[in-house]
């Protein structure tokens, strides 16, 4: 697990209605019930506690451990600056107990001359994945101390030894990780506790996925996200518009290559239309989409393109020479299927819905979720792609891992719907992320943009409203 993980799943696990609170008090627990077994009951124990999350374990441990030991709480650094509302709980409750010891060492000079000599276990939870650099007084002096009583007390770390990775860390004989083995520590004993996420989390996308996604760097226009919207046909003008309209709010420029009697009907000034000559577009567009495919982040192609033969001989030359992250959906699709071989080597998204995914890969996802889920990874694999299966449960895979989507209500049949899921995910990849994440983020934020608009007004909506919806829904999601 990278530390980019471990918090995509805490915000996750918020979003199942999961707590901090829950979290920190299962951890805290843990370490009490791992360092009874351990070492038994009726023990002198001292707990050293930093300001974040990991004294925060360090407190609730305390707590349970008060209960058969006898046990001094010293908690280094400034109250003040228990910052988390979890850890801030726990010290509370711990300030008010008769029978904690507690001690607040606020800087070195009161640590130096420390005897340690009459505790029987020392638990370090000083710092822990927060960690940042070399740690700094009057921690160092904390870590130093703790050191000086390796081999006469038990050191327990919790997550880490404090300090790591800087070579001043404590000489722990046991630490306590959460929920993951850390394999890189090989010198002392690990053990793991378990700390509630439950196996969904795996697999579940939630806002998380868009709060990391939504990557806004530069200050200078163009710096986040350049969409290319290709679509629209003598049959469709709405698909490319709306496409392109939510991905309007989400990145700083989105061109849109579409015939120009569908070109004719968007007045939006927010977007940069492109007109390509005839009703259609045809093999002797590719040049120019070409071009324009040189000046942006990523593509999506599909909304509304029809599937006449000359369209056809568009899509698949175009796909067969362009070089960007690419959505394909809609007739796109239908396109697709019959060039397959076009998407290797390239990083794309597709995002058919059941019928769509039958006429790519000849087979239906049916059966349970997990069933279904499997046999889109299975095609994932195969075509070496991202596949964003659109449904009541979105299923999202890129042939290594599975993820599901829950957001979005039956309105969102209303057509129109897909085009902004498709610009969405767009428009994430034009954001620099990868095709799973965006996939990810798009499901996740187009269907929760549906949920605000049906607590407003039930299923009565249209796919224009979705996507205005989308800064309100982002707003919400990334403040979640
Ligand atoms: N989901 C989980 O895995 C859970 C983990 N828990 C525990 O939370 C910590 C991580 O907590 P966090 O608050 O993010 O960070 P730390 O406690 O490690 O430290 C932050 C704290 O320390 C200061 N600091 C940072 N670097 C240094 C340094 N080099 N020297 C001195 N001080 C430093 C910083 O300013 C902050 O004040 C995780 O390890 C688990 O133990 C949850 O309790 C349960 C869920
Ligand atoms: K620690």
């Amino acid at each position: 697990m990278r530390i980019e993980d471990v918090y995509i799943w805490d915000i996750n696990a918020k979003w199942l209605g999961i707590t901090p609170f829950q979290l920190m008090e299962n951890a805290g627990a843990g370490v009490a019930r791992v360092i009874e077994e351990r070492f038994g009951k009726g023990l002198k124990i001292a707990v050293f506690c930093g300001t974040g999350n990991n004294g925060g374990d360090g407190f609730v441990a305390a707590r349970h451990l008060s209960f058969e030991n006898d046990v001094t709480v010293f908690l280094v650094g400034d109250e003040a600056k228990i910052r988390s509302e979890e850890a801030k709980l726990n010290w509370g409750i711990l300030k008010n107990l008769e029978f904690v010891k507690v001690k607040v060492l606020k800087d070195s000079s009161q640590i130096k001359d420390l005897d340690l000599s009459s505790f029987n276990v020392i638990v370090d939870a000083l710092l822990g994945a927060g960690t940042k650099g070399e740690p700094r007084e009057p921690i160092k002096s904390a870590i130093e101390k703790i050191n000086e009583y390796s081999g006469k007390a038990k050191i327990v770390s919790i997550d880490l030894p404090s300090g790591y990775p800087s070579e001043v860390r404590v000489e722990c004989d046991l630490a306590i990780t959460f929920q993951w083995d850390k394999e890189e520590f090989r010198d002392f004993e690990r053990v793991i506790v378990k700390i509630g996420y439950p196996r969904e989390l795996y697999h579940l996308v939630g806002p998380a996925h868009v709060k990391f996604a939504f990557k806004r760097k530069g200050e200078h226009k163009g710096q986040n996200g350049k969409l290319l919207i290709i679509g629209g046909s003598e049959n469709y003008y709405g698909a490319p518009y709306l496409a392109a309209k939510a991905a309007s709010y989400l990145v700083d420029l989105v061109f849109l290559l579409t015939p120009e009697r569908v070109a004719k009907k968007i007045t939006d000034p927010n977007l940069i239309i492109r007109e390509a000559r005839g009703e259609n577009l045809t093999a002797r567009h590719v040049e120019e989409a070409l071009k324009l495919a040189e000046k942006v982040d990523a593509i999506v192609l599909g909304p509304g393109i029809g599937i006449n033969e000359a369209t056809k001989a568009f899509v698949s030359e175009f796909l067969e020479r362009v070089n960007k992250p690419i959505v394909i959906d809609a007739d796109g699709l239908k396109i697709v299927a019959e060039h397959k071989e076009s998407l290797k080597g390239k990083a794309f998204v597709l995002t058919p819905h059941s019928g769509e995914f039958y006429t790519l890969f000849g087979v239906k996802p049916e059966g349970s979720l997990e069933e279904r889920a499997k046999l889109v990874m299975e095609k994932a694999k195969e075509i070496e792609g991202t596949i964003l299966l659109k449904g009541p449960i979105d299923i999202i895979s890129d042939g290594n891992g599975w993820y599901y989507n829950k957001t979005g209500n039956k309105g969102m049949t209303t057509g129109g719907t897909g085009d902004v899921l498709a610009g969405t995910v767009g428009a994430f990849l034009a954001l620099g992320n990868n095709p799973l994440r965006a996939a990810q983020a798009a499901a996740f934020l187009v269907g929760y943009a549906g949920d605000l608009l049906k607590e407003e007004r039930e299923e009565a909506y249209t796919a224009i409203d979705v996507a205005e919806k989308i800064p309100r829904a982002l707003k919400d999601v990334i403040e979640f």
